[in-house]
């Protein structure tokens, strides 16, 4: 039996009256990927907050690789997320942004990481100014590049591909393919079809905060199929 990297059981969320998640179960294995899709509102961002210890769920239980996410260091060594608004330091370039990561990871800034990142997503010429300075596509990608520039044995990203243009969303899908080809877990919530078939993962959809009963799992359009293993999961009352 395959090791899960991410367990979710009778997943739910309530604001006050409102429930915004319901009965979302899933089990993502080690080495797999899973995509949330669904519409405005659907609540994927709430599960992915769920998943990485930024919402309490109302009931239901979530582990990442056994435990649930506490928030520790120890998770977030583990665990990259890009899943809140990103903040960026006041003086210090694109460049020296994607080298911290690389730096807190663990990783040698200077041991082309950070160079072939910034070079593959376009941010190469880019990387002496600061990310103030950049286009919200731009920023993008420099949130991209931070997110891959430190080992991650799972990364939740909501929405990767936003504001990214077209020509793009390829490299990005082949970045996050090296990081399952690499061992590595992958979770995600995306609004592009296109994007996810490039991808080639399962997918989890999501109705008003519910899980439509499905799974698409099968070749991508171009061939490349699933990536690792498959997540497996189950649908619950539309
Ligand atoms: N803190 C909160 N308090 C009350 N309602 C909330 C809160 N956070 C999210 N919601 C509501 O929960 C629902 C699900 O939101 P969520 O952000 O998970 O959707 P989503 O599927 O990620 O949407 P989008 O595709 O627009 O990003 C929405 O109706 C949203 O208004």
């Amino acid at each position: 039996m395959s090791e899960i990297a991410v367990a979710v059981v009778g997943l739910r969320v309530t604001y006050g009256s409102l429930s915004v998640v319901r009965d979302v179960d899933f089990d993502l294995p080690v080495g797999g990927a899973l995509c949330l899709v669904g519409e405005n509102g659907a609540g994927k961002s709430t599960v992915l907050r769920c998943v990485t210890g930024l919402v309490e769920p109302t009931a239901g239980s979530v582990r990442v690789f056994g435990a649930p996410p506490d928030g520790t260091a120890a998770f977030w060594r583990r665990v990259v997320a890009t899943v809140e608004q990103p903040g960026w330091y006041a003086g210090l370039t694109v460049r020296e942004h994607v080298e911290l990561v690389r730096l807190a990871g663990g990783g040698d800034p200077a041991d082309g990481r950070v160079y072939d990142l910034l070079k593959v997503l376009g941010l190469h010429d880019l990387g002496d100014g600061t990310p103030d300075r950049l286009s919200s596509g731009e920023r993008q990608r420099l949130l991209l590049a931070a997110a891959l520039a430190r080992p991650a044995d799972l990364l939740v990203l909501d929405e990767p591909e936003q504001r990214l243009d077209a020509a793009i969303r390829p490299v990005v899908a082949g970045l996050l393919r090296e990081h399952l080809a690499g061992g590595g877990s992958l979770l995600l919530a995306s609004h592009d079809p296109a994007f996810v078939a490039v991808l080639g993962c399962p997918v989890l959809k999501l109705h008003s905060g519910s899980p439509l009963p499905q799974t698409a799992d099968g070749p991508a359009p171009d061939g490349t199929g699933p990536v690792g293993d498959g997540a497996s999961v189950s649908g619950g009352p539309v």
